[in-house]
């Protein structure tokens, strides 16, 4: 089970909902992911216009809970603005505090992140930032009372999969709360990678809307993360540097 604040969900996979090649593939491969969690931009979304074309009136809404991200803020102030704007259209009080501090890259914003998570947590959100794999500003995070951490995996969009195992084991050591690889999976070894580490959960959304087959990827990857956290939760082997006998003979007489 993965929990975060008050919320329970059996998959560990939360899937992102753009750049699909059209609503059909997307409603496919959300449906085949399992994903119970789904984020979304609320800047990229027609909220408030009904008359205009949004992806959530092809999803049945009862299955998914909806984490709106606040893509497109630069600021905390423009950050805490569009979490409210979701929250007063009913959608959910999840937010994914996304700030960009690098247009280049797609980084976040250190410093703005955590001055958007802070005001969001005493406004009453369950805020769950996206961050860099800085392991000391994961820690300010969750000492200021954000509900899981985000680090990204390499930048968002990228598919260069896990850059530095090391932090992030890091992160998930220290820290409380669900830990969320997030941004930069690109294919499902990435996401089992992470899973082993143990991650509570992968974020991800260009590798299986920009796959050939994005229905196929979506299923790779809900594999791909149950086979990670099964690993993680058996315990690996150790690692030796010299070889040792699988069938060991000791003791054994080889006539
Ligand atoms: C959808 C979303 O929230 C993205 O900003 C997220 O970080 C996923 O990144 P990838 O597209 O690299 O999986």
């Amino acid at each position: 089970m993965l929990r975060i604040g008050p919320f329970e969900f059996s998959s560990r996979l939360l899937l992102g909902t753009g750049k699909y090649p059209n609503f059909d593939v997307q409603k496919k491969a959300v449906d085949v992911s399992e994903a119970e969690i789904l984020t979304f931009a609320v800047r990229r979304m027609n909220i408030f216009e009904a008359s205009q074309p949004n992806f959530l009136e092809n999803l049945d809404l009862k299955k998914y809970t909806l984490l709106p991200n606040t893509a497109g803020a630069k600021t905390a102030k423009e950050a805490v603005r569009i979490a409210k704007l979701a929250k007063a259209s009913g959608l959910c009080d999840m937010i994914k505090v996304e700030l960009i501090g690098c247009q280049k890259t797609l980084l976040p914003d250190p410093i703005e992140t955590i001055k958007a998570s802070e005001e969001l947590v005493k406004e009453g959100f369950i805020v769950l930032p996206y961050t860099s794999d800085d392991v000391v500003l994961a820690k300010h995070l969750e000492d200021l009372g954000c509900h899981a951490i985000m680090p990204g995996a390499s930048p968002i969009g990228s598919g260069q999969g896990i850059m530095n195992p090391l932090n992030l084991r890091f992160i998930i050591e220290q820290t409380t709360v669900p830990v969320i690889i997030d941004a930069g999976i690109g294919t499902p070894s990435d996401a089992a990678i992470a899973m082993e580490l143990g991650a509570d959960g992968v974020l991800l959304n260009t590798a299986v809307s920009g796959a050939k087959d994005p229905i196929k990827m979506a299923e790779a990857m809900k594999l791909a993360i149950k086979a990670g956290r099964l690993g993680f939760e058996a315990g690996r082997i150790a690692r030796k540097e010299y070889g040792q006998a699988s069938s060991p003979v000791e003791g054994m007489s080889i006539g």
